[in-house]
């Protein structure tokens, strides 16, 4: 800990008890995937921050496993932090420190010669570092190449089945998303990983649950007692869910153009929020518990099929325009993007919760990439006044409120809880302007992480490998939840093949396409966040 934080967790009450005292026991990390993108973009800034913040074990070593030979990996590596890293700049002692357990073992995964020198690599260092068998292998990976690793790594016993007696190692494995590209395939993945390990060893990876404001979700919901009795269809007309982006596919085209959003973000971090907006509190904070409840919510789901993603989703695709003032370019004109592509950058869909709490509310989901603002929200919109007491004040009136507080004609309360970027809490409420008479006004009260905890907040990732670390999955995905994302995904994506549903346009940098509008209950109207 710096010492300005550590000023600050002295100062701020709100930083009370934050340390995480679960304990790590020495472990290795390997990263299969070690040359691309998401390593050095995302997991070794995380084990940075780890180290940094003193939470690693005194014993840990970090192990990358790719094709291209990488004589250099540890100077690569520290090129990545200090690029990516949330605190910056290096710190020299703490990545000197880390770069002592770091290595590299080229070779490819279909290979058994790579796992025999992964075996003497890690021998090496847990033999150097003092450090027993406990391993947390992690799969940054496409999904097609986790059953050869998994083989791999059972075949060189570099796993074992997990055992009960308390001292004894373990081995687990974290699997990157997209799990599957469909239902079936999910499905058969499970089954290969399933042969080879137990449920309790795989960490199924969805970053969104690895961010404090969604995990903040269900403190909210189930750490307050005002807010739970108004959670229910009694009180709430809808939801939206918004999860969007400025980027574009940035040079991940080929990927991207066999994937589209509906896959890449609403199979997994849309649904993600939706189950931890409307599931049932579970009965304790226990990662079977939790997922009980989620996989409750996604059977629940009504299914859209056939003609009915016509008149329930909107699909589209961007085209040329501004966002933040830089012109960029349409998706079909990026690269590796087949020009003439029905991939879907954007997605629109009005959904239903058939369940006693949520019967008859719309959720609106949508998410997509180059629109207006980055932006991940859940917002809950009440129901409206059943009588209308107060007269909204006029626009103008002299010595009046300013712009910013707007005008409250329609405009019941609105609860939104700000994932990212501002990450916080705002509920929307009417109050009397100051002066004669009684107009009304709406006005927010509003809570910002940023300035309630300082703002360097942990990165999900870091969260998440030490959940890894410590065995603990409850902010990973079970096998029958990721099996019922894609069991509600499936008929749409099948849908919209079969109906040859449109793809409509918007423009980069405006918030999609018009036809997203046909979506809502008449009334209703998107957010502009
Ligand atoms: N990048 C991101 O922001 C995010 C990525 N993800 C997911 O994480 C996973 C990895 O993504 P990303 O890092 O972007 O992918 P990259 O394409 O950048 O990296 C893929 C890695 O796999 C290695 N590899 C592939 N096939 C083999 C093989 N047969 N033998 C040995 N090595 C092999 C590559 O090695 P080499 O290049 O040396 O051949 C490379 O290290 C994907 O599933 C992705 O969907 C999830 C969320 C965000
Ligand atoms: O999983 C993915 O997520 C990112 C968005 O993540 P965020 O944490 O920045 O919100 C998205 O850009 C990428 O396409 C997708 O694969």
């Amino acid at each position: 800990m710096s010492f300005s934080e550590d000023v600050a967790a002295l100062e701020n009450p709100l930083r009370e008890g934050m340390p995480d005292e679960r304990t790590v026991r020495p472990c290795t990390v390997v990263i299969f995937g070690a040359s691309g993108d998401l390593t050095r973009r995302k997991l070794l800034p995380a084990i940075y921050n780890l180290a940094l913040s003193r939470l690693l074990p005194g014993g840990f070593a970090a192990v990358g496993v790719a094709r291209r030979p990488k004589p250099e990996f540890g100077r690569e590596m520290r090129e990545a932090v200090a690029k990516f890293s949330r605190r910056r700049p290096l710190d020299e002692a703490t990545w000197c420190e880390l770069e002592k357990g770091l290595a590299y073992v080229q070779g490819d995964f279909n290979d058994p010669a790579t796992y025999e020198r992964l075996a003497a690599e890690l021998g090496r260092l847990e033999v150097e570092r003092g450090m027993r068998q406990n391993r947390v292998f992690y799969l940054a990976v496409a999904p097609t190449e986790v059953p050869a690793i998994v083989r791999g790594l059972c075949d060189a016993k570099l796993i074992e089945p997990p055992s009960e007696a308390p001292d004894a190692c373990y081995q687990r494995v974290v699997v990157e998303k997209p799990f599957g590209e469909d239902l079936a395939s999910a499905h058969a993945l499970n089954r290969q990983l399933l042969a080879c390990l137990d449920e309790r060893q795989i960490y199924r990876i969805d970053h969104y649950l690895g961010k404090e404001t969604v995990q903040n979700l269900l403190v909210f919901r189930f750490g307050n007692t005002i807010f739970e009795p108004l959670w229910s269809r009694q009180h709430v007309s809808h939801v939206q869910i918004t999860v969007a982006e400025e980027l574009g596919v940035e040079g991940r085209g080929k990927f991207y153009d066999q994937t589209g959003i509906t896959r890449d973000i609403v199979q997994n971090h849309a649904l993600q929020l939706l189950t931890m907006v409307t599931m049932e509190p579970p009965s304790s904070w226990d990662a079977d518990a939790v997922r009980d409840e989620k996989v409750k919510v996604l059977r629940a789901l009504r299914p859209i099929r056939g003609r009915e993603v016509l008149e329930k989703t909107v699909r589209a695709q961007y085209v040329a325009g501004a966002v933040r003032g830089d012109r960029v370019p349409g998706y079909r004109e990026e690269p590796d993007v087949d020009p003439d592509s029905k991939t879907e950058t954007y997605v629109a869909m009005s959904l239903r919760i058939d369940s006693f709490r949520w019967g008859g509310v719309p959720f609106y989901l949508r998410s997509g990439k180059r629109l207006a603002k980055r932006c991940a929200e859940v917002a809950l919109h009440f129901k409206p006044l059943p009588h209308r007491l107060f007269r909204d004040a006029p626009a103008g009136l002299d010595g009046g409120p300013p712009p910013s507080i707007r005008r409250g004609e329609d405009e019941p309360n609105v609860l939104v809880v700000r994932i990212q970027p501002d990450e916080g809490i705002a509920l929307r409420f009417a109050t009397k302007v100051p002066g004669g008479g009684m107009a009304m006004r709406n006005v927010a009260m509003d809570f910002r992480y940023g300035t309630a905890f300082g703002s360097s907040t942990p990165e999900a990732y870091e969260r998440l490998l030490l959940d890894a670390m410590r065995g603990d999955a409850t902010l990973f995905t079970r096998a029958d939840e990721v099996e019922a994302q894609w069991g509600f995904i499936d008929p749409i994506l099948t849908g919209w093949r079969e109906e040859d549903a449109p793809v409509a346009t918007y423009e980069a940098g405006s918030w999609g396409p018009a036809e997203a509008d046909r979506l809502l209950v008449p009334g209703d109207k998107w957010r502009k966040p």
